[in-house]
C-alpha cells in the first residue's frame, strides 16, 4: 500500500510525477478531490507545501497521522513550529539549492526600479516612444550603498552580485558576519541610513514583523529604493505605501506582500514601483532541485529516518 500525503499547492509535472510514483498523492488544490481528501483526513501522514503556503493550525489539527510537513522552499513562517514540534511532526525545507535565483530575483528588481525597465516596456507598447514622449533617466548602481537587512544565504548572494556592479555593502544581522569585509550596522535604522537600495532578506517571523518601519523608511530618505524578497510581513506595507505616495522614498521592487496573491490595491498604482508574483525561486532549473529535496526528505521520513534537511 503506498503512503498518502497531501500536496497544497502544485509542483513540477515531473515532481508530480515522482510522487504519484511513490505516494497516494492528494491534491488540496484541485476542486473535485476535496470530498476525498475529507475520507482520507485520518490516513494522510505527509504534506508537501509551498514557504509562501505553509499549513494552517486547522490543517494540521484535522491531520491525526501527520508526521511530516515538507516545504518546497525555505521559510517556515506560514507554519507554526511550536504546533508541529508539539505533535513530534517534522518540518523539512529546501535550503541553498534557491539561493541564487533568488538574489538574482533581488538584483532583477533592483535594476528594474532603478532603471525604469518596466516603465519602459509600457512607454514602447502604448506608443508613447513613437509619439516622441519624453522618458526619464535612470539611476546608476555603480558608487551606490546597498544595505542588507539579513545576512543569510540569499542576502550574502545579493552582496556578492551588488559587488559587481560597483555598489558597496553594508548590512544587519542579528549575529555579526566577519567574513564578508562588508561594513555592519547596529540597527536596520543605521543601515538604512547609511544606504541608497535597501534589500530585506531577513527571515519573518515574530521578532522581524514589521522591521521596515517608518522610521528605517525615513532613515533611507527620498533617493533611496526598497527591495524585498524576504516576506511582506517584514515591511510594514502602510508606511511602504505612505513614502512611495509621499515622495520620501524614491521606489521599491517587490516580489512578496502581506496576504499574496491578493495584495492591496495602492501597490498598483504605486510611483517607480516594480511587483512581481513571489516568484524568487521560480526556475525551472531551481524547482527541480528543491522538488529533488522534498522528495528526499519524503522518503526519509517514510523510511523511519530522519529527514536530511528538517529545519525544526
Ligand atoms: N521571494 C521568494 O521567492 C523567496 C523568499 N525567501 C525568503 O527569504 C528568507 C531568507 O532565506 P535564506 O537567506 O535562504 O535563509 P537564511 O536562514 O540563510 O537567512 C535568514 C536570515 O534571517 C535572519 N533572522 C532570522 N530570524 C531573525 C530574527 N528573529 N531577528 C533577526 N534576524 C533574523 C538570520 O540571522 C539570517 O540572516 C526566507 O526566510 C524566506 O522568507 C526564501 C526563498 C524564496
Ligand atoms: O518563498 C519561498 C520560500 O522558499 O520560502
Amino acid at each position: 500500500m503506498k503512503p498518502e500525503i497531501l500536496l497544497i499547492e502544485p509542483m513540477l509535472d515531473v515532481i508530480e510525477a515522482r510522487l504519484d510514483e511513490a505516494y497516494v498523492v492528494h491534491r488540496h488544490y484541485a476542486a473535485t478531490e476535496q470530498e476525498a481528501i475529507a475520507k482520507a483526513l485520518p490516513s494522510i501522514c505527509a504534506v508537501v507545501t509551498g514557504g509562501g503556503t505553509g499549513l494552517s493550525n486547522d490543517q494540521i489539527d484535522s491531520l491525526p497521522a501527520l508526521g511530516i510537513i515538507a516545504i518546497n522552499g525555505v521559510g517556515t513562517d506560514k507554519v507554526d513550529l511550536v504546533r508541529a514540534r508539539g505533535r513530534n511532526i517534522d518540518v523539512t525545507t529546501t535550503p541553498g539549492v534557491l539561493t541564487d535565483d533568488v538574489a538574482d530575483t533581488g538584483i532583477a528588481l533592483m535594476l528594474a526600479v532603478l532603471r525604469h525597465i518596466a516603465k519602459g516596456d509600457r512607454f514602447v507598447r502604448e506608443g508613447r516612444w513613437a509619439r516622441g514622449g519624453a522618458f526619464p533617466l535612470g539611476t546608476s548602481p555603480k558608487g551606490k550603498r546597498l544595505g542588507i537587512l539579513g545576512l543569510g544565504q540569499i542576502g550574502r548572494a545579493l552582496g556578492r552580485r551588488a559587488e559587481a556592479f560597483g555598489m558597496t555593502i553594508g548590512y544587519w544581522n542579528r549575529s555579526p558576519q566577519t567574513d564578508t569585509g562588508w561594513t555592519a550596522h547596529a540597527t536596520p535604522t543605521e543601515l538604512a541610513a547609511s544606504s541608497d537600495v535597501l534589500a530585506v532578506c531577513v527571515a519573518a517571523n515574530a521578532a522581524t514583523q514589521d522591521l521596515v518601519n517608518a522610521e528605517v523608511l525615513e532613515a533611507l530618505g527620498p533617493k533611496a529604493i526598497v527591495i524585498n524578497v524576504a516576506r511582506g510581513s517584514v515591511v510594514d506595507e502602510d508606511a511602504l505605501l505612505q513614502a512611495l505616495w509621499n515622495g520620501t522614498l524614491a521606489g521599491a521592487g517587490l516580489d512578496v506582500f502581506v496576504g499574496e496573491p491578493r495584495i492591496r490595491e495602492e501597490f498598483f498604482t504605486a510611483p517607480n514601483t516594480v511587483l512581481m508574483p513571489h516568484q524568487g525561486s521560480a526556475t525551472r532549473e531551481t524547482r527541480i532541485a528543491m522538488g529533488e529535496i522534498v522528495l528526499a526528505n519524503l522518503q526519509a521520513f517514510f523510511n523511519g529516518e530522519k529527514p536530511p534537511t528538517t529545519g525544526n
